[in-house]
């Protein structure tokens, strides 16, 4: 009659409905094992406790006036059914047991009884380097000027007017050479002011042409960057320093209007900033596009050009560079020197000097065989102090960045997540990039955070579990009042995107005043929102160097930031593999972290709140059906994102080690990983049976289950590809012909 008690066991490791149902029907002597097994599982509970617990749950009961669990012994008794049978026929009913004693009692020990909290007993055994150093390069020169380099006065002024007044380290080692028309590969840290390094020079030999460049004297110099963010950027930037009017800076890049850009280049153009593929374009099959007098051309990021896989057009386009700008006009002197051979051509052919720059932070074989390519002889320029040479295995990244790591279960990810972004809202100045896997990702966690963290209600504490429609209610009414908790705005941004909209993103983003910017790595090179402060990237990068790329995003020009990259235990060796790239990063405290959510969720206990919240986000998930379809797409393009890192990290990142089960909980969905991939197939819908979901307990473990799960492609999802696409139109394949008729 007292078999109920069990349900309380804070401690116990598993789920104790399940004792109660096999064992403890009935019989004092199973009444009696169910205690024992309480006892040998309980980590620090004493008996007593156990019969506290026992005593508070009766009373409860008794109170509320659930007497439930009492009758189905008395039941049992009365029907003399063999034991097995009765419970099978009872399990269906009792299946809402546990509901109701969750509700009906004091949440917080039985709380911890959720799977949330299952693992508790993984070691961080990462070695953290606390006295490493990292190289550090200078951002700013010892105090030298723009005003003392030898370029035109209206220039300057325009610096001025922006606040560039004193050289950065790299401005004051490349500037000069760039002026004297020399070929450079340059290499400095992020947000180090390499855009200047090119942009002033540029622009300083077209204003001292004499006489006045026109529109049709066609392209001068060409400027390649890998994203169309960044073409926005470098034209606003070139917009800063060109006020003369006779200059024409134009740009060109994927997902514009291609007729509307034809007209702009039919006009006349001097600077034409780029994206690689659309550029190719239009010099391959844009008549009106001059580019025979082309004298300059710049690849700014270059190690991110090559890592979108663009070397093939940039080889293309430089080829196609040299052939234009080789070009045969008549030379009577020729002629008369060529007399003896009795030469009827009167021409020669005359070859545009081109000066060659490529800018990158990092260094690699690659872009040292990219610079031999588009240049003969080149000057090697590094903003480190000449005492230090730059070690390719070393990442030098600005020293004003705090770096750390959370080590995260990966069931409380998406809570831990929501924890560091509430304590990142208390901050005066708050400004986030957070970088997500795909353009899925992105999409899912917008939707949700934007409903479910940024505008929940003032009584969001007090809201009963499940309760999360009233709550949707609420945030839809009070949308536009300032009931807002956060106070911040979410922007998102990702390749697959419509240009319109990644540009007005781009653009509210850096005005924001407050904002969380949720992305694809499409963000991570470039572009500069200088109020930048804090850089989390909530899945690993595919690269060392775009690690260093994200954290890049902050610490612009000398300013102060921090970084904070999510791992789980499985992945925690990327602390050792940072660190032999001279990287050093600091533990964020995770028990820290969730604390924030008790005042948010106004619970009095941390793995209350942090549960509430997480019931909070699945409860939303499954009652909107739009919501649960994108955390489907979500977590399955994680995964295929997951399976297929690249060689270099797969050990640290791999897919073999993670628990699916638990990484579909950190979608916030309560299916399984293979009822995830039948729901995005559309086979099935959300329930399965239970032999199903028993057999993918183990889908971690298990490689033979997971195999097949593997091999079949997921049609409908793309991952984040469009970021990386040239631009061009895809070559269409020739049929063969069939010279068969039937
Ligand atoms: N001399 C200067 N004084 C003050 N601020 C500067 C100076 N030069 C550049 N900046 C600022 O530094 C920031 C970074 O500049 P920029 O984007 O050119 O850096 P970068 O080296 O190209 O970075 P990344 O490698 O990330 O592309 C910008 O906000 C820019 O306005």
């Amino acid at each position: 009659m007292t078999s109920f008690a069990f349900k309380f066991n804070s401690n116990a490791k598993q789920p104790v409905a399940k004792v109660f149902r096999k064992k403890s029907v009935g019989s004092n002597e199973n009444t009696k094992s169910v205690k024992n097994y309480l006892i040998r599982n309980s980590v620090k509970e004493s008996k007593s406790d156990v019969d506290d617990i026992n005593k508070n749950v009766k009373d409860t009961f008794r109170k509320k006036g659930n007497i439930h669990l009492q009758s189905t012994n008395k039941e049992f008794e009365n029907t003399g059914e063999n034991s097995q049978t009765f419970i099978k026929r009872k399990n269906k009913k009792e299946k809402t047991v546990p509901l109701k004693i969750q509700e009906n009692t004091e949440q917080g020990n039985h709380l911890k009884q959720h799977s949330l909290f299952s693992e508790k007993y993984k070691n961080l055994y990462v070695n953290i380097n606390i006295k490493g150093k990292s190289v550090i390069e200078k951002v700013f020169s010892a105090g030298n000027q723009f005003k003392s380099l030898n370029i035109h006065k209206h220039i300057l002024s325009n610096l001025e007017k922006h606040n560039f007044n004193i050289l950065t380290n790299v401005q004051e080692k490349a500037i000069p050479t760039v002026l004297e028309s020399q070929n450079v590969l340059i290499r400095s840290q992020t947000g180090s002011g390499k855009t200047l390094v090119y942009a002033v020079p540029m622009l300083n030999r077209l204003v001292n042409i004499n006489p006045k460049i026109q529109r049709s004297d066609g392209v001068q110099a060409i400027v390649v960057v890998p994203t169309r963010e960044l073409v926005l950027q470098t034209v606003d930037l070139f917009k800063k320093l060109n006020t003369f009017q006779w200059i024409i800076v134009g740009h060109l890049c994927g997902g514009e209007n291609r007729k509307t850009e034809k007209d702009r280049l039919r006009k006349g153009v001097h600077i034409l900033i780029g994206t690689p593929g659309r550029l190719l374009d239009h010099i391959l099959h844009t008549s009106a596009l001059n580019i025979k007098k082309v004298n300059c051309l710049v690849l700014d990021e270059a190690d991110r050009l090559l890592d979108m896989g663009f070397k093939k057009d940039i080889v293309k386009l430089v080829e196609e560079l040299d052939n234009q700008t080789k070009y045969s006009t008549y030379d009577p002197l020729a002629l008369l020197k060529n007399k003896s051979v009795e030469s009827k051509d009167s021409s020669v052919t005359v070859t545009i000097k081109r000066q060659c720059m490529l800018l990158s932070a990092t260094l690699s074989k690659e872009i040292a065989e990219l610079a031999d390519f588009t240049m003969k002889e080149h000057i090697y320029i590094d903003a480190l102090d000449e005492a230090a040479t730059t070690n390719p295995e070393h990442m030098i990244i600005p020293n004003s960045v705090k770096q750390e790591f959370i080590i995260t279960f990966v069931k409380h990810r998406l809570v831990m997540l929501s924890a560091l972004l509430i304590s990142k809202s208390k901050q005066k100045d708050c400004k986030i990039f957070v970088f997500m896997a795909t353009s899925h990702m992105v999409d899912f966690h917008y939707e949700l955070l934007k409903k479910y963290l940024l505008k929940m209600p003032q009584s969001r504490g007090k809201l009963k579990m499940g309760d999360v429609v009233l709550m949707e209610n609420f945030a839809e009414e009070q949308s536009d009042d300032e009931e807002d908790t956060l106070d911040i705005e979410l922007f998102k941004l990702h390749g697959s995107m419509d240009q319109s909209v990644r540009k007005e993103v781009f653009m509210g983003f850096k005005k924001a005043k407050r904002g969380v910017l949720l992305c694809t790595d499409v963000a991570a090179r470039g572009l500069d929102v200088p109020e930048a402060d804090c850089i989390i990237q909530y899945t690993g990068p595919q690269s060392d160097e775009d690690y260093l790329h994200r954290v890049g995003r902050t610490g612009r020009a000398g300013k102060p930031g921090s970084a904070i990259i999510f791992l789980t235990h499985e992945e925690q060796e990327f602390v050792s593999r940072l660190q032999e790239h001279k990287v050093f990063l600091q533990e964020h405290s995770s028990k820290d972290l969730l604390r924030n959510l008790m005042v948010f969720m106004e619970e009095q206990d941390q793995d209350q709140a942090t549960l509430m919240l997480q019931r909070r986000y699945e409860t939303a998930i499954a009652n909107n059906k739009d919501l649960h379809k994108m955390a489907c797409f979500a977590y399955s393009t994680w995964a295929r994102f997951y399976s297929s890192f690249p060689n270099k990290l797969k050990s640290v990142f791999n897919f073999k080690k993670a628990n699916l089960g638990h990484y579909v909980t950190s979608f916030g969905l309560k299916e399984t990983p293979t009822s995830v991939a039948r729901i995005i197939k559309g086979q099935t819908n959300r329930t399965e049976p239970k032999r199903l979901n028993k057999k993918l307990a183990n889908h971690g473990d298990n490689e033979e289950l997971r195999r097949p799960l593997q091999k079949r492609p997921i049609k409908s999802v793309s991952l984040t590809t469009s970021e990386f696409s040239s631009g061009l139109e895809p070559v269409k394949k020739k049929r063969k012909k069939n010279n068969f008729v039937d």
